[in-house]
């Protein structure tokens, strides 16, 4: 037991230079090495332990508590030997010191504690008695001195021995609480380090956070402006919405009314639709029966002017007397008997219409134009042009490039009336075909070279046909004129003693229409001929002298049909020529023919002009009573 506290003292302190004081130095220095660590542990380790004890824990006081250094000040072995020290043990261990024996306090080479624990009045420690020195030679008294010194520190002894066994037992509890604390130590260690990397994972994080937090706020910043700018747009769309909204309110309103304008509107369309087409028939009869009253078989002659290589040729004396009289004059050689003087053999003819040289195409075309209303109301029309050869048929039919002739006029008049008819309801179908009498031979001018043969049928509803002829679809003016054109290149032509490129043979342009009007149920069909005669001289003023033989057959045809047609014959002889023949719809009851005869103004051509002007006048003396094409509903005729 006595040899325990140093055991553990020496394990404490490093061994220091003691003092030794007789037989009981060992004693007292380990007393005094006792008292010194007791002194030091109880300084050291409740001063460690107390505030842990009363802290709170809290994790921030855990965290403050962590941030210290957790080791135990080892004791300064110096401040062992000081005395002051003693202010600090714990009471046990101070009353063990009072009762320090004087010879004890005597021995120790410092002698200033000593004095100043004497000295000092406010010291706790007991005093001791002041015992007077023996004698030298009074070993009695010497010897119960000793005696005493010696009990007392027996006594002493014993104490020290409690006190340090005390002291032992609190310093097993102190390394006990030590090791404990030490293990909450390592403990708040670990949590330490843990919620370091925690809070540095944290800050990590805040970081971030502060980072998305400047991204985002820089991207709120921008949807901010974006948002600003949008919704000043918004604002101002509501405001052009809000305007636009009552505008439209305006316009709904108006659009109410004009719908109702317009169901007006289409009443009085449909009002005047009925009109119209009353007017329209009343147009069409009007129309007719002027034309009807007008003949259905019209004359007009046509004298054309003298070419400028045609001066040295004798000019025939014609004089126009009014729009329709001719007076034509040839001086008479044979001398009269009884005057002596030359008589002028004088003739007058009366057509419908004569048109001196100087008449120009637009005026010749005025009265034919009529008649293309009649092909659009449904009738047949067939315009030819008669004539001695050079006469002028050809130009007043076909016309010179700048200075087109009735067929192109009259296709152009059609596809106008055609457009403006469309208007009201009127679809037309145009069809066109070109074909050349030639000896009495059909040749379809569209396709010369066919070796097919062309011969005329008639099928039950009197309607001419020629097999294998080319007709084609016609959807403007502009193609049918190239169609003519070609039909013209194509046409035999041949060189006479009075025209250079005189034509030999009959030139028939047909245009088929059919009409429909759905609304009205109306339909129709009708054609429109156009026929350009070869020239009708003698057969002895001509090289040719069969073909004129059969241009003359076919034309002397033609003048017997209008005879018989005028003397109202039961036998008509249509069939006597291919002319005829073909024509024959278009020359009866069921058409309206005009025709032109072209005389020329020499005096050279003078009989020709006289059986020309006489042949005319026989056909304008025919009167046919004319009617319209059958049509699937007429209302009226
Ligand atoms: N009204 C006119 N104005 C000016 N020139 C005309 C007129 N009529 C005819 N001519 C000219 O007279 C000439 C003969 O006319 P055209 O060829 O038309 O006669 P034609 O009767 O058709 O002859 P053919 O029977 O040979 O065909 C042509 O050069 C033509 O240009």
């Amino acid at each position: 037991m006595e040899n325990k506290p140093k055991t553990l003292l020496s394990k404490l302190r490093p061994p220091t230079k003691l003092i030794s004081v007789g037989s009981s130095s060992n004693i007292l220095r380990d007393r005094t090495q006792k008292n010194e660590v007791t002194s030091t542990l109880s300084r050291a380790i409740p001063a460690r332990l107390a505030p842990m004890s009363r802290r709170s824990k809290s994790f921030s006081d855990l965290r403050t508590l962590c941030n210290k250094p957790l080791s135990f000040d080892r004791p300064n072995l110096r401040t062992l030997t000081k005395p002051a020290v003693k202010k600090e043990l714990p009471k046990s261990i101070t009353n063990a010191t009072v009762r320090k024996p004087i010879g004890i306090q005597q021995a120790t080479t410092s002698k200033q504690p000593i004095k100043r624990a004497a000295n000092d009045k406010n010291s706790d420690e007991p005093k001791i008695k002041k015992v007077s020195k023996p004698a030298p030679y009074d070993y009695k008294a010497r010897f119960n001195l000793l005696n005493e010194k010696y009990t007392l520190l027996i006594q002493n002894s014993k104490d020290s021995k409690g006190t340090l066994s005390t002291a032992l037992t609190e310093l097993e509890e102190y390394k006990t609480k030590y090791e404990s604390t030490n293990n909450l130590a390592v403990n708040l260690q670990q949590a330490k380090n843990l919620l370091t990397k925690r809070a540095e994972e944290a800050e990590n994080d805040l970081k971030k956070l502060k980072e998305e937090h400047e991204k985002v706020s820089r991207e709120f910043k921008t949807l901010r402006e974006k948002y600003d700018i949008i919704d000043k747009e918004h604002t101002e769309i509501m405001v052009k919405y809000e305007k636009e909204g009552r505008e439209l309110k305006v316009y709904k309103s108006n659009l109410e009314t004009a719908n109702e304008n317009i169901c007006n509107l289409e009443n009085s369309v449909q009002t005047f639709k009925q009109d119209l087409l009353a007017s329209e028939q009343t147009r069409r009869y009007l129309h007719n029966k002027i034309q009807d009253l007008k003949g259905n078989i019209r004359v007009f002659c046509r004298v054309r002017p003298p070419k400028d290589s045609e001066d040295d040729r004798m000019i025939t004396n014609m004089t126009f007397i009014d729009e329709s009289t001719l007076e034509i004059k040839k001086q008479k050689e044979s001398i009269s008997a009884i005057t002596g003087k030359c008589a002028d053999l004088k003739q007058e003819f009366n057509f419908d219409k004569v048109f001196p040289p100087e008449s120009s195409q637009e005026e010749v075309f005025e009265d034919l134009s009529q008649l293309v209303q009649s092909a659009l109301d449904g009738y047949n029309i067939c315009v030819f042009a008669y004539g001695q050869t050079g006469s002028g048929k050809t130009y007043t039919m076909q016309g010179v490039p700048g200075d087109l002739g009735m067929i192109p006029r009259c296709v152009d008049l059609l596809f106008k009336h055609i457009q403006k008819l469309e208007k009201s309801g009127w679809v037309y179908k145009v069809e066109a075909s070109f074909l050349e009498i030639y000896n009495e031979t059909i040749r379809d001018l569209l396709d010369p070279n066919s070796k097919e043969t062309h011969d005329i049928k008639y099928n039950n509803a009197k309607e001419a046909s020629v097999t294998n002829l080319k007709i084609e679809p016609i959807n403007g003016s502009s193609d049918l004129k190239a169609l003519m054109l070609e039909a013209q290149n194509n046409r035999a032509v041949a060189s006479t003693d009075y025209n250079e490129h005189s034509s030999r043979s009959h030139a028939v342009t047909k245009i088929y229409l059919e009409g429909c009007n759905e609304e009205q149920k109306y339909i129709f069909k009708a054609s429109l001929n156009l026929v350009d005669l070869a020239g009708s001289e003698s057969a002895k003023t001509s090289d040719r002298i069969n073909e004129t033989k059969n241009i003359n057959k076919s034309l002397s045809t033609l003048g017997n049909v209008m005879l018989a047609l005028h003397n109202k014959d039961g036998h008509i002889p249509y069939r006597n020529s291919k002319l005829t023949y073909l024509l024959q719809s278009s020359l009866g009851g069921n058409s309206k023919t005009l025709m032109f005869v072209n005389i020329s103004p020499f005096e050279d051509c003078y009989n020709e002009t006289v059986n020309s002007l006489r042949f005319a006048g026989k056909v304008k003396e025919v009167k046919t009573g004319s009617k319209r094409n059958k049509m699937k509903k007429d209302r009226d005729m």
